[in-house]
């Protein structure tokens, strides 16, 4: 079952590296996965910029013949009109977008975002032919109350409404305790695998087993190259979305390469 799956490690840059910095980063990436004699089918890297650097990733991309691939950091869920300040996924699409992540918790947070607004934006990634990697995570209290597990199997149900059993095939969620994010403190695997692979019976319930087996599911939160093996190592945990730790090239190569700490 696990080894359908392809793990997957995507790199949320957040508000960092503009379109120069960006590219450079993309570069060293590249250049550092290469001399690694990286497979890419066997741990598919994406890099998530911010909007402004998309195009200048995707001249590199398309033009160097680079196997990474890119996503946006959020869309809207409209595809064109008076939404001052938003961004369409055919706009994404237009500049070869592959992924786009919806649902952050700083999203949430920070812009009041509902799990009805999350699934209308996933619904937007796929009319545009778009892979959304939708975000679930609680935070500091509710994981106090042990209510964490019901808390992240609520906003999956509320964020992949609408997601057809056919999407849900390739739709990825990330587990992202907030308490976890940008603090230096990570999950322990146990924690990881716990929310994961409740998040996959989640998945097998509201669409069938198959699908859910399908489906890849990252952890985030402070995910370093120290780390990343043992997280890795829980059965339902496919992946990381890697925030602070991406913006170093080597460091992120690394996290990439997690199956080499395994054997070095
Ligand atoms: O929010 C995250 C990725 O989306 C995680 O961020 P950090 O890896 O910096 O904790």
């Amino acid at each position: 079952m696990a080894q359908a799956r392809t793990p997957l490690m995507a790199g949320n840059w957040k508000m960092n590296l503009d379109h120069r910095q960006g590219t450079h980063l993309v570069q060293k990436l590249d250049w550092t996965l290469r001399d690694a004699k990286h497979d890419m089918a066997s741990v598919e890297v994406v890099v998530v910029p911010p909007f402004t650097d998309l195009r200048s990733v995707q001249t590199l991309v398309e033009g160097d013949r680079l196997a990474l691939r890119y996503g946006a950091q959020d869309l809207s869920p409209h595809d064109e009109g008076a939404y001052t300040g938003d961004i369409s996924g055919a706009f994404l699409a237009k500049l070869g977008c592959t992924y786009v992540v919806v649902g952050h918790s700083e999203r949430r947070d920070g812009h009041g975002e509902s799990d009805e607004l999350v699934a209308s934006k996933a619904v937007a990634a796929y009319r545009h032919g778009l892979v959304p990697i939708v975000c679930v995570g609680e935070g500091l209290e509710v994981r106090q109350a042990g209510e964490h597990v019901a808390h992240v199997l609520a906003q999956v149900e509320g964020s992949l409404a609408g997601i057809t059993p056919e999407q849900a095939q390739t739709v990825v969620v990330a587990y992202e305790p907030v308490w976890a994010i940008g603090t230096g403190e990570v999950a322990t695997p146990e924690d990881a695998q716990e929310v994961c692979a409740a998040i996959r019976g989640k998945l097998a319930e509201l669409y069938s087993v198959e699908t859910a087996d399908k489906v890849r599911v990252l952890y985030g939160g402070s995910v370093k190259s120290g780390n990343v093996a043992s997280i890795m190592a829980g059965a339902d945990v496919d992946g990381a979305l890697v925030g602070g730790a991406s913006l170093q090239p080597e460091e992120f190569a690394a996290i990439c390469r997690y199956q080499q700490h395994l054997t070095a």
